[in-house]
């Protein structure tokens, strides 16, 4: 698996991410722990050595048990060889909870350190999540110096290789930028070819800042995504033309982007078919017909938590 290089972080990220973000709404229909595990291991399997979890998933215990019964049966030589992300939890977004937080995380993942943590969204949450939308007075500003200094002492800890930020638009990153003592290795954001991300992947470039994108296949087939990425005529045509899949075109499109990529797949045929994307390219026609795709994003706060103002000030942020 090819990698990437990332600043201030003292390990490689394969440019290909295995997703676990995979609970179906409402609850009921959620894969159980079991499933997820057994996913994950088929996972490392077919290959994967990237993991992108987060506290607020339900994945972060069943991917430590599949990396212990990797071990076991010898799939990996050590968990060196993977290359694990987690993320900060909004009602843990403050000074003295940070490193806790982490610790929470790396006991779920039975880790003595993550390669990537991440603050997971630029908000904090006061109370713990019972259903959506939430009410407007349980969200609030982050305190991203206070928060900062946090993730940094994860990382002076050793808790973690490298730190980073999600869903951090250009004006929370020169804000992030202007006091951290150590700069975010990483933004990870929604990109794909529907929401293409353009004038954040240019700052980003500019900071050395790395973009990995979440829901490169639009999140299909998930409570919050849609079909508008993997049937999408424009890319349909393309992968015909190609004999390869809209998903793989999608994918193919992200990585030519110079971005990696966290796609989840617990279907053992598409896990394979997501890695199937390094022996052929895009020509030149197809990135400007890509380039040209009406766009849209698909997740945004508002829409997750309610369409309270403040968060639809953070969605109008570029
Ligand atoms: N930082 C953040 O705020 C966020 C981070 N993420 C992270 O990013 C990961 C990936 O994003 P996600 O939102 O899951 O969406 P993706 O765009 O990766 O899409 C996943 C969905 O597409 C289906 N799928 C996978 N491969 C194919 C294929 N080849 N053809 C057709 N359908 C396919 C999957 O179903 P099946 O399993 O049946 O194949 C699943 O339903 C998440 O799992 C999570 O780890 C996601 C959202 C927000
Ligand atoms: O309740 C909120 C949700 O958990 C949500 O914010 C995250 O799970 C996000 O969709 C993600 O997948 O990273």
């Amino acid at each position: 698996m090819q990698q990437v290089t990332l600043n201030d972080c003292d390990k490689a990220m394969p440019v290909i991410g295995m997703g676990t973000a995979s609970s179906s709404r409402p609850a009921s229909t959620a894969d159980s722990s079991e499933t997820v595990k057994s996913a994950l291991l088929e996972a490392i399997k077919a290959g994967y050595r990237h993991f992108d979890t987060a506290f607020i998933y339900p994945s972060e215990k069943p991917l430590g048990e599949a990396i212990a019964k990797a071990l076991h049966l010898g799939l990996i030589k050590s968990r060196d060889e993977l290359f694990i992300t987690t993320k900060l939890w909004c009602t843990f977004a403050q000074r003295d909870q940070v490193v806790h937080a982490c610790k929470l995380s790396l006991q779920k993942l039975q880790l003595e350190y993550v390669d990537m943590y991440l603050v997971h969204q630029p908000l904090r949450i006061s109370e713990t999540i019972q259903k959506l939308p939430v009410p407007k007075e349980i969200i609030h500003q982050l305190d991203i110096k206070s928060v900062w200094e946090g993730m940094e002492e994860c990382k002076s800890l050793g808790l973690t290789k490298g730190i980073g930020v999600s869903n951090f638009s250009c004006k929370k990153l020169e804000k992030l930028l202007s006091i951290a003592k150590i700069p975010p290795a990483v933004n990870q954001v929604e990109m794909n070819p529907i929401w293409q991300q353009k004038q954040l992947r240019e700052f980003c470039n500019a900071k050395g800042i790395h973009i990995t994108a979440y829901s490169p296949l639009g999140a299909n087939n998930t409570s919050w995504g849609d079909n508008r990425v993997v049937e999408c005529d424009v890319l349909t045509e393309i992968a015909k033309s190609k004999g390869k899949t809209t998903a793989q075109v999608a994918l193919r499109w992200v990585y030519e982007q110079g971005v990696t990529v966290v796609t989840k797949s617990f279907n053992k045929e598409r896990m394979k078919e997501n890695l199937q994307i390094f022996d052929w390219s895009l020509s030149e026609q197809d990135l400007k017909i890509i380039s040209e795709l009406p766009q849209r994003r698909g997740f945004g706060m508002a829409s997750l938590y309610g369409p309270h103002d403040f968060l639809l000030q953070l969605d109008a942020e570029i």
